[in-house]
């Protein structure tokens, strides 16, 4: 970063043109720069920090001391300051909160909001605050301060534009809507800007592949069974086959992937039923993509998409299109099967935020599918419609209700935040009956309907979870807004009925685990053996919708004991086609690693995943499930080990929420080595969805953490057969009704509530997440 003098006059500095570098060069400027104010100048008066940058810096000090501010919040204020003489410091406290929002999942400060509720702005209090001498709060500090005021001071031509005007080169912009103000980042508006325009133009551009209604009927008459009730899945593919952008959102197993199959082979089944271009002698499949945000969700999608492909009976949509029909086989090939993450898509280069494809050097498709779409923050869906040619098409998948990125952004939501009421204009209607056989209901109906609900569907009937599985209604009891007919209380009670109020689950498929504290023997049980006795019947007994019956639910010891069982006998580790008992091995523990999950919603403390592996590492040891010495069992490696990859690492093809096993396997190579010691490797699956196992030395894992614990931020795009959810036992602003219904979903068989029954589950279900951004209203 290249320094100014404090009294330049450049109106608006173009170093502040990329403000996550100028604030990071910052963070260090402002560690390095003397500015010693004692703390105690924040303890006489409070308002003194509105009227004084130095009483400001002292106060933004002892915040980011106590962790409610991070140092990175502070440098930034402290910059401006610095570039800027006059930069008041309501101006400068704005900045902060701004900046401090992007930490929390915000994209900009809401001023309302925060004069509202001025503590909130602020990480209050962090896990493991002791609260004892407080540093004065947001509140205190902003009890006499009115919107009209800080939005006046928002102004200074170095530091601050106004959204509305022409864009122009400062570090800050204020957006003015509906009486409120919003202070971004530039780097952030210009997302929403992005985000907008490209989306707003694909909403209002048609379709090459625009088939008459006749046609498309007839495809999606191939694709689905006739019936007499709307079928939200066929009005989703219909909806997505017309627009350049769509979105299909519902819950867990409503059929998103089945959707999508279905609307990737009517995509192709209409354009290879085309006419050839004049010159051309077949017509051409679409160039189509796969992706998604995580490697782990990419794999998941690789699997389920692969086998419903094969399995999909095309014979009467290859018959219902072109002239003569098309090739079956031909089109069942142009369907594609392979996920990739998007940063591998957009071609992400080390140390750098930019990616190879972009504006300039789009990239080479004609449609792109992103699952997971929840978890794409608002950077990276920017650059995704960036780099997507204009006439390419978006389709974005997803469960609207799920914890959003841990970036800033909460896209998807944003999106959908109508998707619940339809709003289909009577248009949309019309042309959805013709083209679907059946009628709209007419609560979905809205002569006032926005171009982009017509391009939105949502899933509504869970295939997986029926009205007897006790996970599908404790998320759907969980997941049900609060309104004026159903409060607090009820909502409360919905939950609570759900495990049946003598203690025992009414349900077979979850079980509540009272827990007296943290100590409790009972969370080592769970996590060793799966605690089937919680359960109706000890988990025996269950069969699938097929009639398969359902292991009963697992513990850990599971896939331990599938690690001691099925070691291979071969005395070496081989290469190449040498190494398959090793890799078969790796499969099946990594196959049984997933039947048990637990996730918890903190990282700190007793209750979080800092406290939670290095206990749960030793109880398995006392159960004789893992051999390591306390030393390793905290701090390093030992056979048995899960990690979670935290950081993409391209150079070991490994992504962010990547799983792998460490296991030890013999030092030698080759038949003619000599036999001798083993050494330990971590084996992940890789991403590609082949089965193939990456067998990489721990030495070489750059940010890698033990995962016998699980945030629940972290398993989202992640299914386990068993699911143990834990929740602490003092409130904390992180547990919102969102970060419940995750957990909650990620259960694909069974679900364990571990919690000590004071109250937190309750308060969970009943706050919810308010990302604070302005791309819904820009949209709608
Ligand atoms: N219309 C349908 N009729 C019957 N079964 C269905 C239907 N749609 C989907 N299924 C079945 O329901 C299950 C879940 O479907 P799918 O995987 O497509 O859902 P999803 O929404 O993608 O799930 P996830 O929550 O895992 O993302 C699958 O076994 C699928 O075969």
């Amino acid at each position: 970063m290249n320094k100014r003098s404090k009294h330049h006059d450049d109106a608006t500095p173009d170093l502040f043109a990329d403000l996550g570098e100028a604030s990071a060069g910052s963070s260090q400027a402002a560690d390095e720069g003397a500015e010693p104010e004692p703390p105690q100048a924040a303890q006489g008066n409070v308002q003194a920090a509105l009227h004084d940058n130095q009483a400001l810096f002292a106060l933004l000090d002892r915040w980011v001391e106590r962790g409610w501010l991070r140092a990175l919040d502070r440098a930034l204020a402290s910059f401006f300051e610095r570039e800027v003489s006059d930069a008041p410091p309501l101006l400068l406290l704005a900045a902060a909160l701004a900046s401090h929002q992007l930490g929390r999942g915000h994209v900009c400060l809401d001023l309302a909001q925060t004069l509202a509720a001025p503590d909130l702005a602020l990480s209050l209090p962090p896990e493991g605050d002791d609260l004892s001498d407080p540093p004065p709060l947001p509140s205190e500090l902003l009890t006499e301060l009115d919107l009209a005021t800080w939005r006046d001071i928002l102004h200074h031509p170095a530091l601050v534009a106004d959204g509305n005007e022409p864009p122009g080169n400062t570090p800050l912009v204020r957006s003015e809507r509906d009486g409120n103000v919003r202070l971004y980042l530039r780097r952030y508006w210009q997302y929403e800007q992005d985000i907008r325009g490209l989306i707003g133009s694909r909403l209002t551009a048609t379709t090459d592949t625009d088939a008459d209604t006749v046609t498309l009927a007839r495809a999606l008459a191939a694709l689905f069974t006739p019936g007499h009730e709307l079928d939200w899945q066929q009005a989703a593919c219909a909806l997505a086959s017309r627009s350049r952008f769509a979105v299909i959102t519902g819950g867990p197993g409503t059929g998103k992937t089945t959707t999508v199959v279905k609307l990737l082979a009517l995509l192709q089944a209409l354009a290879l039923g085309e006419t050839a271009p004049a010159g051309s002698a077949t017509p051409r499949p679409l160039r189509i993509r796969l992706a998604a945000p995580t490697g782990k969700a990419a794999a998941r999608l690789n699997e389920s998409i692969a086998k419903q492909v094969q399995n999909l009976s095309l014979v009467e949509l290859a018959a219902a299109v072109g002239q003569q029909g098309v090739d079956i086989s031909t089109l069942r090939n142009s369907i594609p099967t392979e996920v990739t993450t998007l940063h591998r898509l957009l071609g992400s280069r080390p140390d750098t935020r930019h990616f190879r494809h972009h504006a300039g050097n789009p990239l080479a498709l004609d449609a792109l599918v992103i699952d997971e779409a929840s978890m794409v923050d608002i950077e990276m869906m920017a650059a995704v419609l960036t780099a997507l040619p204009p006439k390419a098409r978006l389709i974005l998948l997803g469960d609207k209700d799920q914890l959003a990125s841990v970036e800033a952004g909460a896209v998807l939501g944003d999106l959908c935040q109508r998707a619940e009421g339809g709003h289909y204009t009577p248009a949309t209607c019309d042309w959805l009956q013709r083209v679907t056989g059946t009628p709209i209901p007419e609560r979905y109906k809205d002569e006032g309907g926005q171009p982009l609900d017509q391009a939105i569907a949502m899933l509504r009937v869970s295939h997986r979870f029926d009205a007897k599985s006790g996970i599908g209604q404790l998320a759907e009891a969980v997941n049900r807004p609060l309104g004026s007919d159903h409060g607090q209380k009820e909502k409360k009670r919905a939950v609570r009925e759900i495990f049946g109020t003598d203690g025992k689950s009414r349900y077979a498929d979850i079980a509540r685990l009272a827990l007296a504290d943290a100590d409790d023997p009972a969370l080592d049980r769970l996590v060793v053996n799966g605690n089937p006795a919680g359960f109706i019947n000890g988990g025996a007994g269950r069969h699938d919708r097929r009639g398969e019956p359902i292991a009963s639910p697992r513990g850990y010891a599971h896939y331990l004991e599938v690690m001691q069982a099925a070691r291979p006998a071969q005395p070496y580790f081989g290469e190449g086609d040498e190494r398959q008992p090793y890799d078969d091995w790796a499969r099946q523990v990594l196959a049984a690693h997933g039947h048990f999950q637990l996730l918890c919603a903190l990282r700190k403390g007793p209750w979080g995943i800092e406290g939670l592996n290095p206990r749960i590492g030793h109880a398995l040891r006392r159960a004789g499930w893992l051999k390591a010495s306390d030393l390793e069992l905290e701090q390093g490696w030992f056979e048995g080990r899960p990690v979670l990859v935290t950081r993409n690492d391209y150079g070991l093809g490994l992504m962010n929420g990547d799983i792998g096993i460490t296991l030890a396997v013999p030092e030698a190579r080759s038949a003619t080595d000599t036999p001798g010691r083993t050494l330990l490797r971590v084996a992940f699956p890789t991403s590609d969805g082949s089965g193939n196992i990456k067998w990489v030395l721990p030495s070489r894992l750059q940010a890698v953490e033990t995962v016998f614990a699980m945030t629940v931020h972290k398993s989202q795009g992640s299914e386990f057969t068993h699911t143990a959810l834990l929740l602490p036992d003092a409130p904390n602003p992180i547990l919102t009704r969102e970060l419940v219904y995750t957990g909650i979903t990620r259960a694909r068989d069974w679900l364990t509530l571990a919690e000590t029954g004071r109250g937190m589950l309750d308060e969970a279900v009943t706050r919810e997440v308010v990302r604070v951004s302005g791309l819904g209203r820009l949209l709608i």
